[in-house]
């Protein structure tokens, strides 16, 4: 069942990414505490990676008990092991590198290095990873991710799930090839909205007049199949993270929030 999204608007995309940096800390500490553990899953693009570099450089970046998280991918770029482009990689120049993480819980899609076929049979390997990763309370073969993030792109894609392309459609696997992507490299893999909507918190981070409108498309009713972002939902939270630029065509009544 969806949840009805909470909008937050920030001033300016520098404040977005501390802003939601500080959000993440407090929701793993906070998972950590609750659980033992807590589980994040990245996007790639400008947006995530700027919440990545936020999330180092923040004062509190200590309080969170790095060997104890989870870390799973919503998309990758299929290209090689180590290459600038790889989401892994940039995730790793942003933050990765710089913190203690546990080897075994970074689950980074895999590389196109020949260890599998293509890109659909190196999906099918991930998800098999998330399949074994979850356990009966999740009710499903996906685990409940605690925080799922997402870049929105200007034409409401998000992971790698791109607007009428058949991957928004997949209802069975968690997990996909994506070729002939509208966004360079034409390949790559992507969990799908089923996937996406396992996650308890799912957080679309947009900034930028370019992505006003598909912002103001994704809340206003539209479908999932024109856009994806309409799709990207959690179990329990649904949070749109904008600056005001993003949020500029957002209709009245949506942001502010229309008075009781
Ligand atoms: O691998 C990728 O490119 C993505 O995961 C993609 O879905 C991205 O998040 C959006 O295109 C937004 O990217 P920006 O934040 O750079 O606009």
């Amino acid at each position: 069942m969806s949840t009805a999204p909470q909008i937050v608007v920030h001033r300016d995309k520098d404040l977005m990414a501390r802003a939601a940096a500080a959000r993440l800390i407090t929701k793993i500490v906070d998972a950590q505490a609750a659980r033992g553990t807590a589980s994040v899953v990245l996007t790639g693009g400008r947006n995530g990676n700027g919440l990545l570099a936020a999330l180092a450089a923040a004062p509190a970046r200590d309080a969170v008990d790095w060997s104890r998280l989870d870390l799973w991918w919503g998309d990758e770029r299929y290209l090689p092991d180590g290459d600038p482009e790889r989401n892994v990689t940039q995730a790793r120049d942003a933050l990765l590198d710089a913190v203690d993480l546990d080897p075994a819980r970074v689950h980074a899609m895999p590389a196109a290095d020949g260890r599998y076929d293509d890109a659909d049979a190196a999906a099918e390997a991930y998800a098999a990873e998330l399949a074994a990763a979850a356990r009966p309370e999740d009710h499903g073969p996906v685990p409940s991710f605690d925080v799922l993030l997402l870049g929105v792109g200007p034409d409401t894609h998000v992971a790698s799930l791109f607007p009428e392309l058949p991957g928004v459609r997949e209802t069975d696997r968690t997990v996909i090839g994506v070729h002939g992507a509208p966004k360079p490299p034409p390949t790559r893999i992507s969990l799908t909205l089923p996937a996406i909507r396992a996650a308890r918190e799912v957080w679309l981070l947009a900034a930028g007049e370019d992505k006003a409108n598909a912002v103001a498309l994704a809340l206003s009713g539209a479908g999932e199949i024109q856009a994806p972002a309409a799709g990207a939902y959690g179990r329990s939270r649904t949070l749109w993270l904008l600056d005001q630029p993003a949020a500029s065509q957002l209709p009245r009544g949506l942001y502010p929030p229309a008075s009781p």
